[in-house]
């Protein structure tokens, strides 16, 4: 790590530690508001506030120019796609009428029932790719369709090759949001429980062919956030710029 990294480094972690001790000082009786709060609540004491002020850190970084990525191949994407952003449009005036009908703030159902957006933040992921894959290191002898990975040896699944295949996806190169909606329509129509927002909509769920945040053990956890994050962001652009 250069000089200046460490430096950086160094200051977060002031930062961050001094965020953790005003919330210990003013922690009785308030409700948690965020995940510092819910850390330093922690009931096993065994977060000390390095811990704390690493994981927060370790949240940071990876959210900090993801979902600006995501959100900004969104607004490209649409701007070649004249009828998405027009849904995308319809269904989120909709939202903002309704809501300045019965007042107040966005709430969690009124996200849930923006389908559409949710299906164009998919196909961005889809298309974007915006981790491009993930290593990993073999810990023992593999093999995977006659193809000997040797312990010790790192692989890296390249998730672009899986998104933009044919095999998977017809017209892979092409933006089109509505290619999630068949599958959310098979589950509505068989009364079956809709996937986590995040999990894979693929025709086939138990495929991996959709694996923008990765898959198992270390499955993105900012997932959930992310599509959150994008869909308030699209929601405000669409229905206050043109
Ligand atoms: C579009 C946005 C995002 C994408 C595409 C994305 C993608 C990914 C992927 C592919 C991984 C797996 C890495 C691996 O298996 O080696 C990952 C891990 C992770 N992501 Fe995200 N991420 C996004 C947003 C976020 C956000 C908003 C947060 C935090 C609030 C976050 C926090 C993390 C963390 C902490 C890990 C490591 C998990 C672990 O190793 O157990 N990510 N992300």
């Amino acid at each position: 790590m250069s000089v200046a990294l460490r430096q950086a480094k160094k200051k977060m972690v002031m930062l961050i530690k001094s965020i953790i001790e005003e919330k210990r000082k003013n922690k009785f009786g308030c409700a948690p508001r965020d995940v510092v709060d819910v850390l330093i609540n922690d009931a096993s004491g065994q977060l000390t506030d390095n811990l704390i002020s690493d994981n927060m850190i370790d949240l940071m970084i990876p959210a900090e120019d993801s979902v600006p990525v995501l959100v900004t191949l969104a607004v490209k994407y649409l701007s070649e796609c004249p009828l998405a952003l027009q849904h995308l449009e319809e269904e989120n005036t909709r939202l903002e009428k309704r809501r300045s009908m019965l007042g107040g703030e966005l709430q969690w159902a009124d996200y849930m029932s923006l389908s559409f957006t949710q299906h164009v933040i998919t196909e961005t992921l889809r298309m974007g790719n915006i981790i491009s894959g993930i290593m990993r290191k073999a810990v023992k002898d593999v093999e995977i369709r006659g193809h000997l990975i040797p312990k010790g040896w790192c692989v890296f699944t390249y998730f672009r090759s899986v998104h933009l295949d044919e095999k998977h996806y017809e017209e892979a190169y092409k933006f089109n949001p509505w290619r999630w909606k068949r599958l959310l329509l098979l589950l509505l129509h068989h009364h079956l429980l809709l996937p986590p927002v995040g999990a894979p909509q693929d025709k086939d769920m138990s495929s991996c062919g959709f694996t923008p945040f990765g898959g198992g053990q270390r499955l993105c956890p900012g997932l959930d956030l992310a599509r959150l994050e994008a869909s308030i962001f699209l929601h405000h652009l669409v229905t206050n710029f043109t």
